[in-house]
């Protein structure tokens, strides 16, 4: 059983050791391993963050970041952890606390595609906490506070204690990431460290995408979704990923959803992508509602979305007047328009 690595950022004094010290002071923490990841030769948000967990627990990453420098560190970190584990030593799951300036997607792409580190861990999920007086202007300025929304699985709304999030800071979050419905951090029910049931089936229902089916924003990151409702040749399936994976991984930021396939129609295939990084795709045992339609949302660089589009109607047989079919596509990848 690999073990579930709950992955916490947000900006800088967005809250997120804040959030971390409120859970481990719940007690619902026992047998993790805390990261932190600091900027600077002195790190202190580890300092911050109080000894609940076994003291041996609590793992500094300073002088870097997580996304740059310090990628082997976290590495080895995760390799020591493993090698803890085979000792005998429970570990139920890790949380990874990012600096604020840190784009979560290479922590991501650690976990899920090292080495030695993909077979032995999971990502559970990404939480990003998003501050209700700064948040706006965070996002509207650093692509980094952007890029950390877009990835999110839950969205964390800190500091309404002050003031109520403007409807503005609203609409650019659902803007960023139409899968998430912003949550306030003094709900009873917030949790750092999500169960996978809950962040996959966020991942693969229609919540959101379904009424932000085209959203974009002025900031640079766009999110729409990509239907289809006749069953896809799997092996098509593949090979629109591939060239996605080949052609766009510093566009495309994220996709997740679920495809209808022919082959074993009843057990739709959920895809799970992050830049060049795919999950193994998985099986559903069912559909997880009456509904049966390929549904796919992407988040990518404003701009891309035309590519993506054609790419995705190529393979699955829509054709169109100005965009070469699947077949010209894989003889002749060169063929995209744009590319
Ligand atoms: N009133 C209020 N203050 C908060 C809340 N969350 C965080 N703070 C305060 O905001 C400041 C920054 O909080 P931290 O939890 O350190 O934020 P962080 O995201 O870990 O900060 P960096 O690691 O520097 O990026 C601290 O003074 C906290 O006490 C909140 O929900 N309400």
């Amino acid at each position: 059983m690999s073990i579930p690595v709950h992955i916490v950022t947000g900006f800088l004094g967005a809250g997120k050791t804040t959030l971390l010290n409120r859970q481990l002071s719940s007690g619902d923490l026992a047998n993790t391993a805390i990261i932190v990841n600091e900027f600077g030769d002195v790190g202190i948000d580890h300092l911050l963050v109080e000894s609940a967990s076994p003291a041996d627990a609590m793992i500094e990453l300073s002088d870097g970041c997580l996304c740059c420098t310090v990628r082997g560190d976290l590495v080895d970190t995760l390799e020591q952890l493993s090698r803890r584990v085979s000792g005998g030593t429970p570990l139920e799951r890790v949380i990874i606390e990012t600096t604020g300036l840190a784009d979560p997607a290479p922590v991501l792409q650690v976990i899920m595609a090292a080495p030695g580190i993909r077979d032995r861990f999971r990502v559970a999920g990404v939480v990003t906490a998003v501050c209700a007086l700064t948040g706006l202007d965070s996002l509207d300025q650093h692509n980094e506070a952007r890029t950390q929304v877009a990835l999110a699985d839950v969205i964390i709304l800190t500091k309404t204690d002050i003031a109520p999030p403007s409807p503005a800071l609203i609409a650019t979050l659902a803007a960023l990431n139409p899968l998430v419905e912003p949550v306030d951090a003094n709900a009873s029910d917030v949790s750092l460290t999500l169960d996978d049931a809950t962040v996959s089936n966020a991942k693969i229902t229609d919540s959101g995408a379904g009424h932000h089916n085209d959203r974009h924003h002025d900031n640079g990151i766009e999110a729409f979704t990509l239907t289809h409702n006749r069953p896809i040749d799997e092996a098509s399936v593949g090979m629109f990923v591939d060239l996605l994976r080949s052609t766009m991984a510093p566009e495309m930021l994220r996709m997740k959803g679920i495809v209808w396939t022919e082959q074993l129609a009843d057990q739709p295939l959920v895809i799970h992508g992050v830049r060049s990084v795919f999950d193994p795709p998985q099986r559903l045992a069912s559909w997880p509602s009456s509904e049966r339609k390929t549904r796919l949302v992407v988040i990518s660089k404003h701009g891309k979305r035309r590519h993506i589009a054609d790419l995705f109607a190529a393979f699955t047989g829509q054709a169109r007047i100005d965009t070469p079919d699947q077949q010209a596509i894989t003889e002749n990848p060169l063929a995209i328009p744009g590319m």
